[in-house]
């Protein structure tokens, strides 16, 4: 069995909790708060300015140009492409660039963040992989989830089409190779790998949670 492979099983509970999440089936179907979607769009803007900061140090850490070219790509994708959707659905709320770029992190968007940033600069590569992966195939696959039981077209059906789209698929694709081709080169790392994965995964799912329940700081 592919170290992907093993990690999903691993993941699968958590897989089926984020599928089952309220916003999640609500989103699928349009009638999520817009309110709960608000705060997922200013939240995920700043988590994925993070993101692309992990894309880019594995790839300021990979040796071969290959995998140099693929994670910084993906870095660029994220900045570019996805956060062009989160900038269209700001505009949408009257939320400028400068507004969404200055809004403070949630404690589960400072969680998730602080995690993969420390993996980036503390954890080898096998673990910066297993970290990605998550936010990747999770996304890929709740998506998938809600394209199958969407009725009709409403005002996130961008959510979907975008991470349902061929391109965020051929780079779920490609992580899913380089998490394999990670679990296969340094079988000493196997755990840490685990671990790395099933932390991440737990905190997709309190992403959702994070979302919905419009989590802020009670302050
Ligand atoms: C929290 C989270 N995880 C993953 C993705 C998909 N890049 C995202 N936009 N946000």
């Amino acid at each position: 069995m592919s170290g992907s492979q093993r990690l999903l099983e691993a993941g699968a509970e958590i897989w089926a909790a984020q599928k089952a999440h309220p916003f999640v089936v609500e989103l699928a179907d349009g009638t999520l708060d817009p309110a709960a979607f608000e705060h997922w769009v200013r939240q995920d803007y700043r988590y994925l300015q993070d993101y692309a900061r992990l894309f880019a140090i594995a790839g300021a850490t990979a040796r071969d140009e290959a995998t140099m070219t693929e994670l910084l790509g993906i870095a660029h994708s994220v900045l570019d492409t996805e956060m062009d959707l989160h900038r269209s659905f700001a505009a949408d709320y009257g939320i400028s660039r400068a507004e969404l770029e200055a809004t403070e992190k949630a404690p589960t968007c400072v969680a998730y963040t602080n995690f993969l940033v420390r993996t980036a600069y503390e954890g080898s590569l096998a673990e910066i992989a297993a970290a990605l992966y998550p936010c990747m195939q999770g996304y890929l696959d709740v998506a998938d989830h809600m394209a199958e039981i969407a009725e009709e077209e409403h005002r996130y059906t961008p959510f979907i089409e975008l991470y349902t789209s061929d391109e965020f698929r051929a780079e779920v694709e490609w992580c899913r190779g380089f998490v394999d081709r990670c679990w296969e080169a340094a079988p000493g790392e196997r755990e840490a790998m685990e671990a790395a994965f099933r932390t991440s995964a737990k905190l997709e799912y309190r992403f959702w949670e994070m979302a919905y329940t419009q989590e802020g700081w009670g302050l």
